[in-house]
């Protein structure tokens, strides 16, 4: 008898979670652990880059006008209006990915989470806490990239965005200074993702 384990599908990862929890932090160092077969989607955005971003990597920059167009194309698998700018997720890198066979990750808010809940089902969606409101608070304030009204406006829409919890698949909370710890517990829920004997194939 001849015999040979199942193929494990891509997973398809969505991680949402307040403004300053640390979704960036995490992944620039899930990044640096070189998980094989593992891709991280760069976003489009209208925000004003920020002084350390590199275009590309951090986030593809563009205006409104050429989002409207990325819009109109059907280029963008979802899109939203979050604290003020627009955001959207390029649907050909997620694509050619998947159908590479990779598993790919992408940051989104809440909206956008919920926008690919209804496209993409069979997506795994983990929603990233903060230990506190208190700790959320101090984090967006000492990354110093927030105008006194772009603070008040993020930090007012996480307790909204935290009620969103229970459309979610998973959390993990991003306790201080264990930024590695969260990265062991998103590997750990890919992982797991990649052992189901039904796995939750993702159609695009
Ligand atoms: N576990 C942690 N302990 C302490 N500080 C952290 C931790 N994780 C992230 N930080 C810091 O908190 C700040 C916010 O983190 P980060 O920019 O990654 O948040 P984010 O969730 O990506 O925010 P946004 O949604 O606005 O993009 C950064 O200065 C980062 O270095
Ligand atoms: N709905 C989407 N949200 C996105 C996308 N790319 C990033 N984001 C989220 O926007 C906020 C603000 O990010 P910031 O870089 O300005 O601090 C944050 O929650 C990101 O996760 C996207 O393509 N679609």
């Amino acid at each position: 008898m001849t015999f040979s384990p199942p193929q494990p599908a891509p997973v398809l990862l969505i991680l949402s979670g307040p403004s300053g929890v640390g979704k960036d932090a995490v992944l620039e160092r899930m990044k640096e652990r070189r998980l094989p077969g593992l891709k991280f989607i760069t976003t489009i955005t209208t925000r004003s880059q920020r002084p350390r971003e590199i275009d590309g990597k951090d986030y593809h920059f563009t205006n409104q006008a050429d989002f409207k167009k990325l819009i109109n194309q059907n280029e963008l698998l979802e899109w939203a209006e979050v604290y003020g700018n627009f955001y959207g997720v390029p649907k050909s890198s997620v694509r050619e990915a998947l159908k590479q066979g990779s598993d790919v990750i992408v940051k989104v808010d809440v909206q956008g989470a919920a926008s690919i809940k209804k496209i993409a089902p069979e997506a795994v969606f983990v929603f990233m806490l903060p230990p506190s409101l208190e700790e959320l608070k101090d984090r967006l304030s000492r990354r110093l990239t927030e105008s006194p009204e772009t603070l008040k406006r993020r930090l007012e829409t996480a307790p909204e965005e935290l009620h969103q919890l229970q459309g979610f698949d998973y959390f993990v909370v991003n306790h201080d200074g264990k930024i590695d710890q969260a990265v062991s517990e998103i590997s750990a829920i890919l992982a797991a993702e990649k052992s189901k004997v039904h796995p939750r194939r993702v159609n695009l």
